[in-house]
C-alpha cells in the first residue's frame, strides 16, 4: 500500500516569517496519517528543519556533481547536510528558466539517490502539446529519460504537473488526470516490474486548492499532491492535508 504524500513547493517565495506557517502546520499535523513534505527556498532549509516536526524538508533542485566549480549551485550532499531529506527535480519552471532537459534531470536524480534524498521528479505537458493531443507521448518521453534506473518506491516520487495548470487556477478534469496517472503507472510497471512500478507514488500538481483537493485525491493512482501557492499558508495547506488523510 502506498503511503499518501502531501508536498509543498514554496518556489522563490517565503522568508524567515513564513517559517511560522510551517511551525503551525507541524503543530496541527503532528499526528498526520500521511507523509508531509515542504520544499522552501534553500536559504531557509536549516531553519525549516528545526521547526518542521514530522514534516520532511526538501530542496527544489540540486546539481548532478558531488562538488566543484559550479557557482550558485547546490549538491545533493549539501542539501542532505543542511537537513533536507528530499529534493524536487525537473520542475517545469527549471526546465524553462534554466533550459533543463530530461537527461540532466536523470543525472541529478542519480546524484540525489546517491545522497539518500527522496527525489520528486516532475513531468508535464504544455497547453499546445495537450491541444495537439500529444500529452501521453510527451509524458512517456519525459518519464523514460528523467527517471534513472536507480529508482525505487522508497527513493522516488513522480509528480504530474501540466504546465498550463500551474499557478493559473485551471485544473484538468478528473478523467484527464486519471488518464495520465494510469499511463505513468503502466509505464513504471513495464520498466521496473510490478513490485517497484506499483510502489512509486504519483502526485498531481497544478492549482491544487482546498476546494478541489478531495475530488483530485479520489482519482485512481493519485497518491497525493505537489502544491505551490496553497502551500505557503497553513490555512490553505492544512485542509489539503486533511482531504488527503480522508482519502487514504
Ligand atoms: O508548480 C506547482 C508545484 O510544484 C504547482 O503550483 P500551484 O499550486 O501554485 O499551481
Amino acid at each position: 500500500m502506498r503511503r499518501k504524500l502531501a508536498a509543498g513547493n514554496w518556489k522563490m517565495n517565503g522568508d524567515s516569517a513564513t517559517l511560522d506557517e510551517l511551525a503551525t502546520l507541524a503543530q496541527r499535523h503532528a499526528e498526520a496519517s500521511v507523509d508531509l513534505l515542504i520544499c522552501p527556498p534553500a536559504t531557509l532549509i536549516s531553519r525549516a528543519v528545526s521547526c518542521a516536526g514530522p514534516i520532511r524538508i526538501g530542496g527544489q533542485d540540486c546539481h548532478a556533481a558531488p562538488s566543484g566549480a559550479h557557482t550558485g549551485d547546490i549538491s545533493a550532499a549539501q542539501l542532505r547536510d543542511a537537513g533536507a531529506t528530499a529534493v524536487i527535480l525537473g520542475h517545469s519552471e527549471r526546465r524553462e528558466d534554466h533550459d533543463e532537459d530530461s537527461d540532466q534531470v536523470r543525472e541529478k536524480a542519480r546524484a540525489a539517490h546517491a545522497a539518500d534524498l527522496l527525489t520528486v521528479i516532475c513531468l508535464g505537458e504544455s497547453l499546445a502539446q495537450r491541444e495537439a493531443q500529444n500529452t501521453l507521448d510527451i509524458i512517456g518521453a519525459q518519464l523514460a529519460l528523467s527517471v534513472p534506473d536507480s529508482a525505487t518506491g522508497e527513493n522516488t516520487v513522480i509528480a504530474y504537473e501540466p504546465i498550463w495548470a500551474i499557478g493559473t487556477g485551471l485544473v484538468p478534469d478528473t478523467d484527464q488526470i486519471g488518464e495520465v496517472h494510469d499511463f505513468i503507472r503502466a509505464r513504471l510497471e513495464r520498466r521496473f516490474g510490478a513490485g517497484v512500478g506499483r510502489s512509486v507514488r504519483l502526485l498531481y500538481g497544478g492549482s491544487v486548492k482546498p476546494e478541489n483537493a478531495a475530488s483530485i485525491f479520489a482519482v485512481s493512482n493519485v497518491d497525493g499532491a505537489l502544491v505551490g501557492g496553497a502551500s505557503l499558508k497553513a490555512a490553505d495547506f492544512s485542509p489539503i492535508v486533511s482531504a488527503l488523510e480522508a482519502s487514504a
